[in-house]
């Protein structure tokens, strides 16, 4: 076969998918017309996920050579230049660049939207509450360490609603200016990051050696790129872009270590058929208050994924509850029991992971 040849064919193809694209975004232009003079949101993630199923399923039928990743990692970020075609809307994450949860915002709003790195979570609160920013971008839990605690006591606080959440593997990496361990003097990491590699540390020597918290891993890759002395717990895309070396990589206690986000902002998703609802419920202090408000849940049938305690922050010990369940608050199940249990409703969404 002839490689001029070939490469001559796909440049054919090549103008075809540009002369297409370009057809679609005038399209995708005059819907984001539509929108804007409705002030109705851009980002409708169940026309992106029923899109994505149908040209799946197209594939699969035509015996296609693309598989679902493939349509998805194309397709993912056709649907974001579409939204900043209709509308240019902010994307506050927690940064600094280089943060997972930077992966994550990335993973759904592309490379090319307008990202606002933020130092700490409730920052991003902040900036989707006074409209900073259209969108944050968040980590609530991770698969090894738990829940994050400071996103869920923020969404109580501010009036943001969740629209959306993605699943990250994340993988930690070791990196220091420094290649002969036993110089090192202090670890920086967030202490999330730090606690998912006890066992990489421990069998390095390196547990007993001073560990300064950061705000994020990024910045703890940042921070280590100063000292000599130091390494740090961080992402790989942090390491390279502070310029530290990675001496470790994949050094999770867990492999299989999965952090869950959220993005949030001010509007109320469609229902997809596949969806989760999150809220806040709070019980009296009385015997059985718990297992009544669980029964609500068990008498119409409605899976809990996920209950979290959280403390009220006051005087006493008492508590309040996160939970997550499948459904919608469209469905009349739902919305009876948010409302008989005074509960606040934080969103309804896609559910991915
Ligand atoms: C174009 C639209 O806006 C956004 C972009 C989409 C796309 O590129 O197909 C789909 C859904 C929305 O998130 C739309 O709502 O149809």
């Amino acid at each position: 076969m002839d490689l001029n040849k070939l490469r001559k064919e796909i440049d054919a193809i090549d103008n075809e998918i540009l002369k297409l694209l370009n057809k679609r975004m005038k399209i995708v232009k005059k819907v984001g017309e539509i929108k804007n003079s409705s002030n109705t949101p851009i980002y409708r993630p169940e026309r992106e996920k029923a899109i994505i199923e149908r040209l799946c399923g197209l594939s699969k039928r035509e015996n296609g050579i693309l598989q679902k990743e493939h349509i998805e990692a194309i397709f993912l970020e056709i649907f974001a230049i579409s939204r900043t075609l209709e509308r240019q809307e902010r994307v506050a994450f927690l940064g600094p660049v280089g943060t997972y949860t930077h992966q994550a915002a990335e993973h759904k709003f592309g490379a090319n939207a307008r990202y606002l790195p933020l130092l700490n979570i409730e920052a991003v609160f902040k900036a989707v509450h006074n409209k900073e920013a259209k969108y944050g971008v968040i980590p609530i839990e991770n698969n090894t360490e738990g829940v994050v605690g400071i996103t869920l006591d923020s969404l109580k606080k501010y009036d943001v609603k969740i629209v959306s959440e993605i699943c990250l593997d994340i993988h930690h990496s070791f990196a220091s200016l420094q290649d002969d361990l036993s110089k090192i003097k202090r670890i920086y990491s967030h202490p999330q990051g730090y606690n998912q590699c006890l066992n990489f540390l421990e069998t390095h020597g390196l547990l007993d050696i001073e560990f300064i918290p950061t705000e994020s891993t990024a910045k703890a890759a940042k921070l280590a790129s100063k000292d000599e002395l130091s390494g740090a717990i961080c992402s790989k895309i942090a390491a390279k872009l502070y310029n530290v070396p990675l001496l470790f990589e994949k050094i999770e206690d867990n492999l299989a270590n999965r952090t869950r986000f959220i993005i949030i902002s001010d509007f109320k998703t469609q229902k997809s058929g596949n969806d989760k609802t999150s809220v806040i419920a709070k019980t009296p202090h009385k015997t059985g208050a718990l297992f009544d408000l669980l029964k609500k849940f068990k008498d119409r049938n409605i899976n809990l994924l996920k209950i979290e305690s959280r403390p009220n922050k006051d005087d006493t010990f008492n508590t309040w509850f996160y939970i997550d369940f499948e459904g919608h608050i469209d469905d009349k199940k739902v919305s009876e029991v948010i409302k008989e249990e005074n509960m606040i409703w934080l969103g309804s969404y896609i559910k991915e992971c």
